[in-house]
Formats: C-alpha cells, structure tokens, sequence
C-alpha cells in the first residue's frame, strides 16, 4: 500500500483519482507546522503540494521513504529541486492544466491595466462618478512585449492578436520558424524592453531571470509604459517598480504575484497605478482540475512504476522512445554494474558507447540506467534520477558516443570504465529470443548471460591453470554452472569466465589469486 500526503488544498476529482487506487492510501493534511510536516512525511510514499507547502531540503531528509514529489502546478519553486535529485526523488509537475487559465488572467489583468477597471470600480462604489480620473488607452496597434514566450506567453500572444495588438517577444529558446508561424517578431531583451507599449513577463523564476526586469531596465522603457507580472515574484524588482511608477515612466502595474507571498501592506498597494490580484492566475475550476488529476495520475505512474512524463528533475523521455528502450534497460543496468565489478581504484571515467540499430535513437535514458547499475555498487538508494548527479558529485566523467559499426550485432552497448588504477571494458547486446548478453570483455569475445554470480579470472593460457581453479573452487564445494575460456594467442593472456553456484568469500578468492598462473580474480553479482 503506498501512502500519499497531500498537504495543499487539491480539486476533488484529483483526490478521488488516488482514493479510487486500490493500492493508494490517502492523508490529506493541510496547514501543517513545519515540525508537523516533518513527522507526516516521513510516513510517506510521495507528497502532493500546490504552491504554500515549502518542501525544503529538511523535509525531504524527513521523507525517507518518498519515491515522489508532485507539483499540482507549474512553477517549482517551493521544491528544492537538487535536494530532491540528490535522495534520488523524482519531482513531477502538471504544467499543461493551468496555461489557459493564466493566459486569460494575466489578459483580464492586461484589459483592466489599460481602462484602469479595478480604479474604476473602487470610485464608482463608494459613490464616486470620476469619469475623467479613469480615462484608458487602447489595445488596438499597442505593441506588447513578452519577455518568455512558452505555453503561457505564447497563449497569451494570440489573445492579444486578436486584439490587433503587435506582439514581440524575447526568450533565448524561441527559433525563427516558430515566432514566424506565431505571427510574432522575436526580439532580443533590449527591444522588447525598449520599444514595448505593455510588457509582460512568463519566464520561471531562475538565478538567471530574478530582477531580469531592474532600474536599467526601467530607465530604458518607453514614458508611460505599463508592466504585468502574472508568472513569478522576483523576475521585476518591485524596488525598481515602485521607483519607476513614482518617476512616472511607468504608467500602471499589473500584478498576480510578488517577491513575498502574502505581500501583507506593500508600499506598492499605495500607488493607484497599480492593481493587483492574489496568485488567481491558475484559480479557475478548469485548471485546478486539470493539474489535480494531472499530477494525480503521475504520481500513480511513479508509485506503480509505469511511465510517466513530467519529471522536472528528469528530462520526459516520449512513449514511443520509451516503447523502444525498454527492452535494452536491464541489459544497461547489468553492464553498468558488471563493469563496477571488474574495476579497481577510484572511478574517474565511464564512456558509454552505442552502435547498430541503437545509435539512431537518445540512448540518455539508457546511459543513465547504465550509471545507476554502476554507482549502486558503491552507494545504495541509487535511481535514474540520482545516479548522473551522483557522478558528477564524485567527479566521475561520463561520455555517450554512438558509432554506426556494430561488429556483427544489430545493436551493441559498450561500457569502458577508466580508474585511477586502470582500464576495463564490457560490450553486450539482446539475443532475439535470448535474452541479454555479454559479447566481449575487454578484448575477449564471450557469450555469457549477465545474471547470478560470475566469477571471472584472467590468467596465463599454460596446462593446468583451468584445472586448478575448478579444484580449488570444487574443494570449496563451489559448483561451476558454467565456464568459457577465451584467449588472445596460445600461451599468452587469456580469461576464464565461470557462473557458480553461490556467492564466493574473500579467502576463496584469495587462494585463486595466490595461484601462480592466475593475474586475477574477481566476483561478481549480478
Ligand atoms: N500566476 C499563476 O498562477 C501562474 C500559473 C501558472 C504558471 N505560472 C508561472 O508562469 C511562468 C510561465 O509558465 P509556463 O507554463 O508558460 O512555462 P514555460 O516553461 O512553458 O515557459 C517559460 C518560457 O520562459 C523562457 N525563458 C526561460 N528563461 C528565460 C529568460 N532568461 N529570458 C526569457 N525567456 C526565458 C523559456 O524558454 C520558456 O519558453 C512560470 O513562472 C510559472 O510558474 C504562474
Ligand atoms: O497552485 C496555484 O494556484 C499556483 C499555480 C501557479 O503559480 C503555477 O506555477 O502553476
């Protein structure tokens, strides 16, 4: 039975997905103490939150047994992503259920801006008849600029086309054909911020985009220029703002969202420039639905270890790549750790290299597969998600190639592992029917099943030598399932590559290495 903490208020109908799984027990916990938090989650199996739960590196200590953190929403940033990636725990998002939601608010709030609606409303109630305070300005033939231009920008641009406004756009990621096929003029920064009637900003928070939009910024922007931020606090300085409305180079401000939430009394809020709303962009019934079931389903996924899509600390691998890769994965995690096996001294370099019918596809998934095979050896709780931050953390260099020659197999993996010790290498493949395979070891052909315990010995191809090892092992009451030899030249180095019967001791292995003719000897498990 898996446990899922849900510590945000969640749409129903996302709740009933988890309730309705036989195999899913429900908590639902909102307004948790920070200590409280940290006693409910060290129960559980994954962690469901919107944006108020703070999932911070201690919470996620807590959570000793979470396979699964799940944003019901876009913006991550309550999560603390490398904490998370570090234990190996996948975080996953619903980014595509709020994007009509937030383009139609940050428009709402573009319309309201523009004919000054909230000013208006507040005046008319208390009695007032200002018809002159509140006169607007068109949208029609004003340029917008998007400063992001993903799912929500770019929804929010054809919105403004069809108020004939002119859009452009900046975002490092946005290619020519697609701003073409949007109708859209792609602009660098310094455009967008200099030429723009309206600027809205859609980017995440990042270290790159905090105070993207700062007083150089404003001091560059047309007079009267007016500003919304419907993504996240901290991309506009709100210093910078507020400076920029007083100068009245800013004409009006739109605001969703703010550095510190709740804002409490910002000296922002006593400007009659500016309006501003609390976090509504995703508050519709649509969206919470839609991100609800969304990350419901993903968690579900997760849990049962089906596929899923919207990791955030795991590029999403398409379906269709995924159908392909499957049958290759155990064979990828056997290599990985097979190689580990046959290494001495500290890791420094793992080059992973694919040929044949593998070299046309993203093998990531698979490398990754490979390091986790690999890094287990070492370290325990190792998944896809940790194992290439685990490397990188222990300076171990990795290197996919593909080459096209696959040497009389229609695919090939090869693992090369580099110490500071020496070199070692595996190559395997899928047999059709066969299972997995191991083809070579170093420069030995074999054909050996990567499965059991492996003994593998190199030694001096001379009389005897094979003898002796099977009577030692056989004086051990070590029974050899299987064995294959192979050499390079007569007399020369050759290895011995035994599938026995049970785990080998230390002292077994000892007694082979101490034999004259053997180099060496090593276990492996598979
Ligand atoms: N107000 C709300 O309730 C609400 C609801 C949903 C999403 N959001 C927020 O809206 C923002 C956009 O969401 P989305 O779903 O469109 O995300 P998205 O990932 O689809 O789009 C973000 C875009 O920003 C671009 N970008 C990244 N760095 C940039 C930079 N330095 N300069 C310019 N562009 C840059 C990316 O290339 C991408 O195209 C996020 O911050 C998200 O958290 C807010
Ligand atoms: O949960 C919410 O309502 C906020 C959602 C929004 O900010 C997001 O990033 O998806």
């Amino acid at each position: 039975m898996f446990r899922v903490l849900i510590t945000d208020p969640l749409s129903e109908q996302g709740i009933e997905k988890l309730q309705e799984a036989s195999d899913v027990e429900v908590v639902q916990k909102t307004n948790l103490t920070p200590a409280e938090l940290l006693t409910e989650v060290a129960e559980a199996d994954a962690l469901i939150v919107r944006s108020q739960t703070q999932v911070t590196a201690e919470v996620i200590e807590a959570g000793s047994r979470l396979k699964a953190i799940g944003r019901a929403g876009v913006g991550v940033d309550n999560i603390d992503i490398p904490a998370a990636t570090a234990r190996g725990i996948l975080v996953v998002n619903a980014p595509d259920g709020n994007t009509i939601s937030t383009a139609e608010h940050t428009f709402a709030m573009l319309i309201s801006l523009a004919r000054n609606i909230p000013q208006g409303y507040k005046s008319t109630i208390q009695g007032e008849w200002k018809r002159k305070a509140f006169v607007g300005v068109e949208l029609n033939n004003k340029k917008l600029g998007i400063v992001g231009l993903g799912r929500i920008g770019s929804e929010l641009a054809s919105r403004a086309q069809a108020f004939h406004m002119k859009v452009i756009a900046f975002d490092p990621y946005l290619t020519e054909e697609r701003a073409k096929k949007m109708g859209v003029h792609k602009a660098s920064l310094e455009e967008v911020i200099q030429e723009a009637d309206f600027i809205t900003v859609h980017t995440p928070l990042t270290k790159e985009t905090r105070h993207l939009i700062d007083e150089a910024a404003f001091a560059k922007m047309k007079e009267g220029v007016r500003i919304l931020n419907c993504a996240r606090g901290g991309i506009i300085s709100e210093q910078a703002l507020y400076d920029a409305i007083q100068s009245g180079k800013v004409a009006g401000a739109a605001l969703d969202v703010f550095e510190t939430e709740p804002p409490g009394e910002h000296p922002l809020f006593t400007l009659p420039q500016v309006i501003a709303t609390p976090h509504l962009g995703a508050s519709t019934r649509e969206a919470q639905e839609n991100v609800a079931i969304d990350v419901s389903e993903e968690i579900l996924h997760i849990l049962r270890d089906e596929p899923f899509k919207n990791a955030v600390n795991l590029p999403s691998i398409p379906a269709e790549l995924q159908e392909k890769l499957r049958p290759y994965q155990t064979l990828a995690e056997k290599l990985g750790s097979f190689a580990v096996q046959t290494t001495e001294g500290a890791l420094e370099e793992i080059t992973v290299t694919y040929s044949g019918e593998l070299a046309e596809l993203d093998t990531a998934p698979l490398t990754r597969i490979i390091l986790k095979g690999a890094i287990s050896h070492y370290l325990s709780d190792v998944n896809d998600v940790s194992a290439p931050h685990l490397a990188k953390e222990r300076g171990i260099r990795v290197t996919e190639q593909k080459v096209s020659r696959s040497h009389g197999f229609t695919h090939l993996i090869h693992v090369g592992m580099k110490t500071d010790n020496g070199e070692t290498a595996v190559s395997g493949t899928l047999l059709n029917g066969l299972g997995s395979r191991i083809v070579k070891i170093n420069d030995y052909s074999v054909d050996v099943q990567p499965e059991g315990h492996l003994l593998l010995v190199q030694h001096h191809d001379r009389p005897g030598a094979i003898g002796q090892v099977g009577s030692i092992l056989g004086d051990q009451g070590v029974n050899i399932a299987t064995m294959q030899v192979g050499r390079k030249d007569v007399g020369g180095h050759a290895i011995m590559m035994l599938h026995v019967d049970k785990q080998m001791s230390e002292e077994l292995l000892k007694r082979l290495k101490d034999l004259e003719e053997i180099d060496d000897v090593k276990a492996i498990d598979l």
